[in-house]
């Protein structure tokens, strides 16, 4: 029984994209595969059907929107969780690679086995701190999107996506409110690290219009005085 066939023209009024039939039973399968896994370990409370597809799969793409148009690029999830955003966002994008990264392994078990199931060959997952794995060879300076959603406050977030970041490449914070002082501090950390805030962008959720933002930090670009 489909879980989401009646949110279809959701995703066309909302983010101007239509999921493919094995795009569809993908996203069916991935919520039931997060049932069954939150059976097992505390993956998430978002349960009921509607607000998975709503905080979970649409959450997930909405952040990236900005992006669509570009293909074959490298995303990295950082704190992935159960797997939010990189799986929906996997999905929907095939020709991206997609690496999701957890420092709980179980966690990490649980999005390798969906990965498999759902033959995801653009996804790949890893354990570890992030502040670890963005600092070596396989990962550092590797990335065209660093994406963060529910791991900490701004700059944390931030300094966690800098290192992973192609000189050209972009990282969206996935925030719900945007305080004045998260503002603050994250310009006085982009200030010191040469980060610079592209855009800053204030949307609500389609079902029950939860605020959210989308914060896009880029690698301030140098230049060069001839004085
Ligand atoms: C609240 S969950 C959010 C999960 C997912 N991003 C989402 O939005 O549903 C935060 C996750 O970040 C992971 N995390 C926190 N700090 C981390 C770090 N330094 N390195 C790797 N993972 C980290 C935690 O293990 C946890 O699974």
């Amino acid at each position: 029984m489909p879980h989401f066939s009646h949110l279809f023209d959701r995703w066309q009024s909302t983010l101007n994209w239509l999921p493919s039939p094995t795009q569809v039973d993908q996203f069916e399968q991935l919520y039931e595969l997060v049932l069954e896994g939150n059976s097992k370990q505390n993956l998430t409370r978002i349960t009921a059907s509607e607000d998975f597809w709503e905080k979970h799969l649409w959450d997930s793409l909405r952040g990236v929107l900005a992006f669509w148009g570009q293909e074959n690029i490298k995303v990295i999830d950082i704190g992935t969780g159960a797997g939010f955003p990189g799986l929906p966002i996997a999905i929907a994008k095939p020709s991206w690679q997609v690496t999701l990264v957890d420092s709980k392994q179980k966690k990490i078990a649980f999005v390798k086995e969906t990965i498999q199931a759902l033959q995801l060959s653009n996804a790949i997952a890893q354990s570890g701190r992030v502040e670890d794995l963005n600092k070596v060879a396989p990962y550092s300076k590797k990335y065209d999107l660093a994406l963060v959603r529910a791991v900490g406050a701004p700059a944390i977030c931030a300094s966690y996506c800098l290192p992973f970041l192609k000189k050209s490449g972009t990282a969206v914070l996935y925030r719900g409110q945007w305080l004045p002082e998260e503002s603050e501090q994250l310009d006085i950390f982009c200030e010191q690290e040469g980060l610079q805030v592209v855009k800053q962008e204030r949307f609500q959720t389609p079902l029950t219009l939860g605020v959210r933002h989308s914060v896009y930090l880029s690698p301030r670009s140098i230049s060069i005085s001839n004085s």
